[in-house]
């Protein structure tokens, strides 16, 4: 059909005629909307999009920090994507990333509140939530407040080292191996879940895994089309409703456990009162009536956002450390003249500790458990650079590259923690410090980040004073080579974390077997 018979079959319809000048109509009225939204001001530079999926295609499969941080020298610091309508900005500059989520946090604060992202009802999880009111409620803050000033009483690695090598002191132990989210329910409720079963290890890591699918951009049709959401699980194809029964029953497990947790009764002192006693620190009952409820909301994020983040930091460092004897022969020299060798570090000695905060930092700064925090979503239009950002942006800040910069940081694949130090103290004037990055940004920033350099600095500093790292060997004693690559996803964790430890000395192995029966 040529075009003149086409327009004179349309025209002989009057309703064919209405049908088409309303699409004519409603798609000038889209443009001249965007228009006077954009200002005219073009989207930011990306890979071409095709009609509907948009850049599905161009959206990379792994390691998305590696593949973004290339695309840089193409397109430059800030890149586009839009997949299914979704819309996603890549952030491969520190000051861009300051300008935009710190700066201007009040619109940057907002999480994907996406077709997957409501299938499990997240609003009973914090971590990705949609922006609530400008101010944190009472109840966030105090969590917060509370997490700065909790210091980790237990040393999980001393623990699961001391259970390991306690009894039998073995020549080698195969690999850092213990369960973060296990050690996490001992350090903050005393409540040993190995003794009850692994419901609670189970249901965080299914609420992981779930994690991990929602902020995955392009992987179910879902996003794109909404209404699918609607078609009931037993209809054959229908994948992501049948992830959605098992992901609702995930978060619900996960509250239970939780409230279950919060509410153990551990020889007539609660967990919830020796909690919310040891967390004011003052050895009075917490004044408030929600004390209840802040606790629960505490062991929620703490659970939820601290077990895998700090355990995968540690296991890094654990791989660091048998990658770079002199970095661990300088720690223990430094552990040795300010601990001495007949007892555990404590935290009154972390200001003298030079070397091992610097240790800390690096090992935050080498492998990035979130190499692209979590994401941000915009709430209102904004410009930036010359380019209009349209609301409902998710802005990724490329953290990693931003690590692993070697304008910034010299060498960054190389573990080095005296890139801090200068003139024998902890200097950030010439590189930045990483926990102003790697904890994420404004309204968002970790709330547990306190927390977590705390027990970082604990753990580390105890498991250096006591044990030598070195590479894993074979069964006939030839030394293993482990390559320092960390996993894909949202989250990463070290892929190879073998390696042997052995108490440094007798003395050593006193301690450690005394930390056994402290903990
Ligand atoms: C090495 C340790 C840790 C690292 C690297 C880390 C990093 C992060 C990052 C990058 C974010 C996202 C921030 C953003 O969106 O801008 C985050 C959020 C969060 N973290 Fe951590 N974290 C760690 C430990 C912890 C601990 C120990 C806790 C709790 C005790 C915790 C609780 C949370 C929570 C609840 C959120 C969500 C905050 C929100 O969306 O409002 N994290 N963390």
């Amino acid at each position: 059909m040529d075009f003149v018979h086409f327009a004179s079959t349309l025209l002989a319809s009057p309703a064919l005629v209405g049908v088409f000048c309303a699409f004519v109509f409603a798609y000038l009225h889209s443009r001249a909307a965007w228009n006077t939204r954009s200002r005219g001001l073009p989207l930011p530079p990306g890979p071409r999009r095709l009609p509907l999926v948009g850049n599905m295609f161009d959206w990379p499969k792994t390691y998305h920090w590696v593949a973004f941080r290339d695309m840089r020298a193409r397109y430059g610091d800030v890149l586009y994507f839009d997949i299914m309508g979704r819309r996603m900005m890549i952030l491969g500059d520190p000051s861009d990333i300051l300008e935009l989520l710190d700066k201007r946090s009040a619109n940057s604060s907002s999480r994907d509140y996406s077709s997957l992202n409501s299938l499990p009802h997240p609003q009973d999880r914090s971590g990705i939530q949609p922006q609530r009111d400008a101010v944190r409620s009472k109840v966030e803050a105090t969590q917060a407040h509370v997490l700065a000033r909790v210091l980790p009483r237990r040393c999980p690695f001393l623990h699961a080292g001391a259970r390991e090598i306690g009894t039998q002191v073995p020549q080698q132990a195969a690999h850092v191996a213990f369960e973060p989210t296990g050690e996490c329910a001992l350090v903050l409720f005393d409540v040993d879940v190995s003794d009850e079963g692994d419901e609670l290890i189970e249901v965080v890591e299914a609420a992981l895994e779930w994690h991990g699918d929602a902020f995955t951009p392009g992987k179910y049709l879902v996003e794109a089309f909404g209404i699918l959401k609607y078609i009931p699980p037993w209809v054959p194809g229908a994948t992501v409703q049948k992830l959605s029964v098992h992901w609702r029953s995930t978060v619900a497990r996960l509250k239970m456990e939780i409230d279950r947790l919060a509410k153990t009764d551990t020889g007539g002192n609660s967990a919830v009162n020796r909690m919310v006693v040891r967390t004011a620190g003052s050895g009075e009952k917490f004044p408030d009536n929600d004390a209840e409820e802040i606790v629960r909301n505490v062991a929620a994020v703490a659970i939820d956002g601290g077990s895998d983040t700090m355990f995968s930091t540690v296991q890094s460092l654990f791989v660091a450390m048998s990658l770079y004897p002199d970095v661990q022969r300088k720690a223990q020299a430094e552990l040795d003249v300010v601990v001495g060798p007949n007892r555990l570090p404590n935290f009154e000695d972390r200001d003298t500790l030079v070397y091992i905060n610097a240790l800390v930092r690096e090992a935050l700064r080498w492998q990035n458990v979130l190499p692209f925090a979590i994401p941000h979503q915009t709430v209102e239009d904004d410009e930036f650079h010359g380019h209009f950002i349209p609301a409902g942006t998710n802005i990724f800040p490329n953290v990693w590259a931003c690590m692993h910069d070697p304008a910034i940081y010299p060498d960054p694949e190389v573990f080095r923690p005296e890139r801090f130090i200068r003139d024998g103290k902890l200097d950030f004037s010439t590189v930045p410090d990483p926990t102003r990055f790697v904890f994420g940004f404004g309204r968002r920033v970790c709330p547990g980040r306190y927390f977590a350099l705390n027990g970082l600095f604990i753990n580390i500093a105890s498991a250096l004073h006591v044990f030598d790292i070195t590479p894993p060997v074979d069964e006939n004693g030839k030394v293993i080579k482990v390559d320092p690559q960390v996993s894909s996803g949202l989250l990463c964790y070290p892929e190879d974390c073998r390696c042997t430890i052995k108490p440094r000395s007798s003395q050593a192995e006193s301690l450690i077997r005394e930390a056994q029966s402290l903990y």
